[in-house]
């Protein structure tokens, strides 16, 4: 049987709370969740505010430790990596680029964080790095002299991308990246994303709570609730017989609200 690019058995985290009377408290933010991801493959992790889904994206790109399981890159224990390796396998495109990219860098500089802190080539390497992921999303080799506040919202999400693309990954969490862009730009980067996949054959998570964007973006579906992973089926399944009852009160929630716009 192949190895799958990631395979994560048992995740789960604990977040202490503080005390009551003597007793130390702890919030279940995530119960064991066992999932696999193989490469070109898109996995959508759903559920509503609070069930978990960053804690777990968190967990995947090492911003967070896990309480318990294990996470195997193209089986091998992904701990076995340092913080910098890790970051060149999984990286991670944030709902706002207007609170992840810092308005006082220049696009060519916000690009070019990424390779000065994990990689060893020289400024003119560099400098064709950022060109090319420029171009890779549809940006101009001049837009790495202009600073974020120049740009529209969705070049900002595409700076975004292709911030994340600057160390060649295996793997890109969106965590609700399109959520806060215009549904016209939205199916820009849509479609942005889907065109990388090919061309590069990356994996993504997508972190979602929109079930539409769910429906045409993802291979196979996970559902988050209050921390605990309650349906994992392929997008065609979990679409045409959602076997939970919270997942079958999702999608009829979202085709109630399709039907009014
Ligand atoms: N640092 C923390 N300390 C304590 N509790 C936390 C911490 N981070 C998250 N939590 C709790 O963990 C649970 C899951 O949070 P998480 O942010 O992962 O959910 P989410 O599904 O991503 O929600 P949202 O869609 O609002 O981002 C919540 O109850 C949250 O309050």
């Amino acid at each position: 049987m192949k190895t799958p690019l990631l395979q994560v058995s048992n995740l789960s985290k604990c977040f202490y709370t503080g005390y009551k009377g003597f007793k130390r408290q702890y919030n279940k933010a995530l119960k064991p969740v066992s999932f696999e991801l193989n490469t070109g493959e898109t996995l959508a992790i759903v559920g509503e505010a609070g069930s978990g889904k960053s804690t777990l994206a968190r967990i995947l790109v090492g911003a967070e430790t896990r309480s318990s399981g294990e996470i195997f890159f193209e089986g091998e224990a992904l701990e076995k990596r340092n913080l910098k390796q890790r970051c060149k396998l999984i990286r991670m495109i944030f709902q706002d680029p207007n609170t992840s990219l810092n308005p006082k860098l220049t696009i060519g500089d916000l690009l070019d964080e990424p390779l000065k802190f994990n990689t060893t080539l020289n400024a003119k390497e560099r400098r064709e790095q950022v060109v090319d992921r420029l171009k890779k999303v549809g940006l101009l080799p001049e837009h790495a002299e202009f600073y974020p506040h120049m740009i529209s919202e969705g070049m900002k999400q595409r700076v975004a991308v292709a911030r994340a693309l600057m160390l060649d990954p295996k793997i890109i969490i969106a965590d609700e990246a399109l959520t806060a862009l215009d549904l016209s730009v939205r199916s820009q980067i849509l479609n942005l994303l889907l065109k990388l996949q090919k061309e590069m054959g990356l994996s993504y998570i997508f972190v979602s709570h929109n079930l539409s964007i769910i429906r045409h973006f993802s291979d196979k579906v996970m559902v988050l609730h209050k921390g605990e992973m309650i349906e994992k089926a392929s997008t065609e399944e979990l679409f045409n017989a959602p076997k939970h009852e919270y997942t079958q009160r999702l999608i009829q929630e979202q085709a109630l609200l399709t039907q009014k716009r």
